[in-house]
């Protein structure tokens, strides 16, 4: 039977958003995106700089680690690939390169020419106390992490969301630091050091949950992202969408529930304040976001406690173009590709996989988490740009550049800087969830109200992942079982069933309101 379409309206163009909108109007319906930004994609991004001949291009450092975690995400890909886009807009998978040999760490102002590997409490000097030495001295920070995560991941072995329900049933109101204090056993000192080589300041203040998840990806082996940036991914997604169901520019303000249980949506549009009411509405937008939308329903106390307090981690990320690509071109391994420690405050450095032996100008990135990221927020733009430069200078200048015998020095170098501090943005950063909240908070944040719905990556157990935004909406219409897929997502996202109960009204209505300067009706 076929089923009669439901207008639907979705708040936020990112990738959450624009994956729900490809599944909906794949099944028939009639489904309008409203973006507050100028531009599709939302935390899928990546730095643009200027070429030679002027054009921009881009440059970003976004990964997808081969994790079976991943698999919704090479599915959607897969789905691109084999679909009519245009040439600029193609999908194609290059390697990246989490680590190459050439990475190091930097720590107290010397670089041990290690990495987590082989980095141990003794070869940086770190201090622990006498009693705990000749347990832990020796052992690399990847052994540590191994030995301390792998009980946890023996609980994810067989049917995931089984395990993760138990995992989060014993561990989840833990920090990973009382995890590694209290239950472990382990000295403080131990797992400062533990933190500071494989992680950033204080992430060990998040749950056991989280730290197991992002575990079980950066440990993965293969590596891909997107040639020439990721932000291809939502450019093609909104091309097979289809442009004119989207509306950029469009923050929605308000949202009113129907006495007929359909859902009015007030955005600003330009200079007008708009009306249009939808069967259903489906909220792609961060807590953040959400909770700053002023003309909207209270909901239960669970979510509205859920959706204040879902922790989100700050990220900062500048793109630092430089003349040459000298990391290639420095010390006795030089770094082609991965990306190096360090405990100042731009924490990583990270060299993309793309131009990598290239001979002309390239960029690397310096990226921090949390703690490290907030500390960027109070410069200003050239205050990050000088500090991001100082830092780089302390760890590159004067050493020799191996293929013209140059001295280095970054302020000769460097042509031109690009910076994203999420904290200021719609987002604030991913979410990495505090000690029990996936108990607490999870459920109760995921649980529609009426025709409203809600998507988005802090809803899926895989946060900071492109594939955690398209999990919440899992139906994986590329594969052989789409119509299953999409039964199942229909019932489970919109609570109907496809072979009775079926939805009203075809057509989106659009109603006016007085804006500030006058009214348009614009046709959806
Ligand atoms: C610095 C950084 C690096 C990352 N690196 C990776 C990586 O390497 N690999 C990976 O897989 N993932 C990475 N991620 C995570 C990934 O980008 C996110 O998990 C994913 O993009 C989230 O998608 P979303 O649709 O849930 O939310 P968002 O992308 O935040 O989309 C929400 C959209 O809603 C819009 N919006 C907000 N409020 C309103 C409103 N009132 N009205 C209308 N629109 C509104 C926003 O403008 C935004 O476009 C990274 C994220 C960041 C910030």
């Amino acid at each position: 039977m076929s089923l009669r379409p439901l207008s639907i309206g979705i708040i936020g163009g990112g990738v959450a958003g624009l994956y729900a909108g490809l599944l909906l109007r794949r099944a028939g319906h009639l489904v309008h995106i409203y973006e507050a930004s100028d531009r599709v994609g939302g935390r899928v991004h990546t730095h643009y700089f200027n070429d030679e001949e002027n054009q921009y291009f881009e440059a970003g450092a976004m990964r997808i680690p081969h994790s079976p975690h991943q698999s919704i995400l090479f599915d959607l890909i897969k789905y691109l690939q084999c679909s009519r886009l245009p040439s600029n807009m193609q999908v194609d998978l290059i390697p990246y390169h989490l680590t190459s040999p050439g990475n190091f760490l930097y720590v107290n102002r010397v670089t041990p020419n290690l990495d987590a590997s082989s980095t141990t409490p003794r070869s940086i000097n770190w201090p622990i106390s006498e009693a705990e030495s000749a347990r832990f001295q020796d052992s690399s920070a990847e052994e540590l992490m191994l030995e301390a995560v792998s009980p946890l991941l023996k609980k994810l072995d067989g049917n995931f969301i089984d395990g993760f329900d138990e995992l989060c049933r014993e561990f989840d109101n833990y920090s990973f630091r009382f995890y590694l204090n209290s239950i472990l056993g382990w000295p403080t000192d131990v797992i400062d050091f533990l933190e500071m080589v494989t992680s950033q300041t204080n992430q060990f203040s998040l749950s056991v949950t989280e730290i197991v998840m992002e575990y079980i990806d950066f440990s993965t082996k293969e590596w891909s992202t997107i040639a020439h940036g990721m932000s291809r991914l939502p450019l093609a997604m909104a091309h097979l969408f289809g442009h004119k169901n989207i509306t950029l520019n469009s923050r929605v303000t308000g949202i009113r529930n129907q006495v007929d249980g359909r859902v009015t949506l007030s955005f600003s549009n330009q200079h007008d304040l708009v009306e249009t009411t939808f069967d259903k509405v489906i909220m792609a937008i961060p807590p953040s976001a959400l909770k700053m939308i002023a003309n909207r329903p209270t909901w239960c106390r669970h979510k509205e406690l859920a959706i204040r307090s879902m922790h989100f981690e700050s990220l900062y990320k500048m793109g630092l173009r430089f003349k040459t690509r000298f990391w290639e071109r420095v010390g006795q391994i030089p770094c082609r590709g991965g990306q190096s420690t360090t405990d100042l405050p731009i924490r990583w450095i990270v060299y993309p996989s793309n131009g990598i032996g290239d001979d002309g100008p390239g960029v690397l990135l310096v990226y921090s988490w949390m703690t490290d990221a907030d500390a960027w927020l109070p410069l200003t733009p050239a205050e990050r740009r000088e500090l991001a430069l100082a830092n780089l200078a302390e760890v590159y200048n004067g050493q020799i550049d191996t293929k013209d015998g140059s001295i280095i020095n970054v302020y000769d170098l460097i042509l031109e800087t690009s910076d994203a501090a999420w904290s200021a943005r719609n987002s604030t950063g991913d979410a990495k969830f505090l000690p029990g909240q996936f108990l607490s908070r999870f459920e109760a944040a995921r649980r529609p109200e009426g025709n409203i719905y809600f998507a988005g990556e802090h809803l899926s157990r895989h946060h900071t992942w492109i594939a955690g935004a398209l999990e919440v909406l899992a139906g994986g219409f590329v594969s052989d079982k789409a119509s299953a897929d999409l039964t199942f997502l229909l019932r489970q996202l919109f609570g109907f069933d496809p072979e009775n109960d079926l939805a009203v009204r075809p057509s989106v209505e659009l109603t006016r309101m007085p804006g500030p300067q006058g009214t348009k009706v614009r046709r959806i």
